[in-house]
């Protein structure tokens, strides 16, 4: 039997359903539950995060239901009861969620996205938001990444050849625009977010007419933006002369926008494809370049002098290549208890980076008013205030490392995206939240931005979020020793 691929509720693991399944036998699944999303280390050595996903999270929410196809599947194919599939079939996502915004600078070990919500709903949902987030932030994290390398010069995204299938490359390009990319070669993805699609042609078209200088005079036939692929025989002998050759013929018929390099020494055939088409006349014609280009390989041309205006960059961006995966987890952090009170949850490991932090919290950016730029992120316990001055910020694991900040502001980088599972606010455009990324990287300083062995930005824990995490700490170890 075949069953209709109509919902996206099934997009979880088994054992979220079959937890729920206990939960709701037990009679706690509407307790309440608080869940906080984040990661552990940041990718790429990069020193910063751009938190990406937040958009197809409302989605997903939005159409939390479980559909006839659903629930057959669950009944036919895995077995569970009537009574717990009459429950699924009612269910809708009924919480709260908190959020950044997308484009928000993210670091190591600070709450991205909280949910609170009753525990069966909070883990029905576990499993689709990471991985959302765990792919886009990713892939925005990458591209803002190569970005800071590529600087001002325009960047555009070829990826989707190379994806992990097709998802990855709608979503992958919607997050590598977030991160600073100007343009997608992906169609579809422009269409859906209206990112600016762009290209060039393929070294097919030069084979397909077997003869360079045919190729690009029936292209600029029928083109009237021409960006030549001048690699296909011999980019110096044959692809640039056939290429000046045209645009001379066609004269104000094209716009000769640009030769495209592909393959060879990208820095000394741009130097030499620049003289030819200065000499030509062609100053404002662009040298795109692409193959296999990564943060390293632009930062190597860049330093070699290499003249090119525009990367073309699929592969490494799109694959996140150097790093598969960002690691984010989705943590119980309190749970309300038999008589109605929330009680904080830890999770103990020999690994102190992994001992999660007890408590619903919230994340302050502090700007420190005199330079305009960040010292850290602070958090808190919900229930503290953060209007006492001087704040005092430590290291969450070596509480050694401490600094006193005075003359300071503190922004909450959460803010509500659900209510009682409805959607709280308006996404932004997708330009604004690339804008968004590029204004937020003006409260870092220098060192966390830096491609190779950044600073490690401070992301610290209040005084009561560390005591309590302590006492948890000691008072689980405690129990666990009883038994
Ligand atoms: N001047 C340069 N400095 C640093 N890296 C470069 C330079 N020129 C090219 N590269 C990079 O080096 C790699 C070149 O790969 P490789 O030599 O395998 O391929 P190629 O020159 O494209 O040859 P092919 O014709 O097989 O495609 C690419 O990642 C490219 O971006
Ligand atoms: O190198 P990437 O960063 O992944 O960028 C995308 C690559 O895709 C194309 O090559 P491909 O060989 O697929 O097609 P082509 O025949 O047009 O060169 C293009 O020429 C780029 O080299
Ligand atoms: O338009 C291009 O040049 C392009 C598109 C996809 C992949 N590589 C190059």
């Amino acid at each position: 039997m075949n069953y209709a691929d109509d919902s996206l509720m099934l997009h979880t693991d088994l054992y979220q359903i079959n937890m729920m399944e206990t939960y709701w036998r037990d009679g706690i699944h509407k307790r309440k539950a608080v869940f906080e999303l984040y990661f552990r280390k940041l990718p790429f050595g990069n020193g910063f995060a751009v938190f990406a996903g937040l958009e197809r999270i409302l989605n997903y929410i939005q159409n939390c239901r479980f559909t006839d196809s659903d629930i057959a599947y669950l009944r036919n194919e895995v077995g569970y009861k009537e009574d717990f599939l009459a429950y699924l079939k009612n269910l809708t996502f009924s919480g709260d969620i908190y959020c950044m915004e997308e484009g928000e600078l993210v670091f190591a070990n600070e709450p991205i996205l909280r949910v609170e919500a009753p525990i069966a709903e909070a883990q029905l949902i576990e499993t689709t938001l990471l991985n959302i987030v765990n792919y886009q932030t990713l892939i925005a994290t990458k591209s803002a990444r190569m970005k800071q390398v590529i600087g001002d010069q325009t960047a555009m995204e070829f990826g989707t050849r190379r994806a992990q299938e097709m998802d990855a490359a709608i979503w992958g390009t919607r997050a590598a625009f977030i991160g600073g990319f100007s343009a997608t070669s992906n169609v579809r993805a422009g269409k859906i977010f209206r990112i600016p699609v762009s290209g060039t042609h393929a070294h097919a078209l030069v084979q397909a007419y077997q003869d360079e200088y045919k190729a690009f005079k029936s292209y600029a036939s029928t083109q009237t933006e021409c960006v030549f692929l001048v690699d296909t025989y011999d980019t110096l002998r044959s692809g640039v002369p056939n290429a000046i050759k045209v645009a001379k013929e066609f004269g104000d018929r094209i716009r000769f926008k640009g030769i495209r390099l592909d393959s060879g020494d990208l820095a000394y055939l741009s130097k030499k494809a620049r003289e030819m088409l200065d000499e030509a006349g062609y100053k404002d014609t662009k040298i795109i370049a692409s193959n296999d280009l990564d943060e390293y390989t632009i930062m190597n041309l860049l330093a070699e002098g290499a003249k090119i205006d525009i990367w073309g960059i699929g592969t490494k961006l799109i694959t996140a290549y150097d790093q598969a995966a960002l690691g984010a987890v989705y943590k119980l952090v309190s749970f309300e208890s038999e008589n109605g009170v929330m009680e904080d949850t830890i999770k103990l490991s020999g690994n102190p980076e992994k001992i999660s932090t007890p408590g619903q919290k919230r994340v302050y950016r502090i700007i420190n008013n005199e330079n305009n730029h960040a010292e850290g992120d602070y958090i808190t316990l919900a229930s503290e205030s953060i209007t006492q001055e001087p704040l005092k910020m430590f290291h969450p694991i070596h509480p050694y490392l401490n600094k006193v900040v005075t003359n300071y502001r503190a922004i909450e980088l959460h803010q509500q995206v659900i209510k009682n599972g409805h959607v709280q606010i308006q996404t932004p455009e997708l330009t604004a939240i690339q804008i968004k990324v590029k204004e937020n990287l003006k409260f870092l300083w220098n060192e966390y931005k830096r491609t190779l062995n950044p600073e490690e930005y401070p992301v610290d824990l209040s005084k009561a979020c560390w005591e309590n995490k302590r006492n948890y700490i000691e008072k689980m170890k405690a129990k666990a020793n009883q038994n």
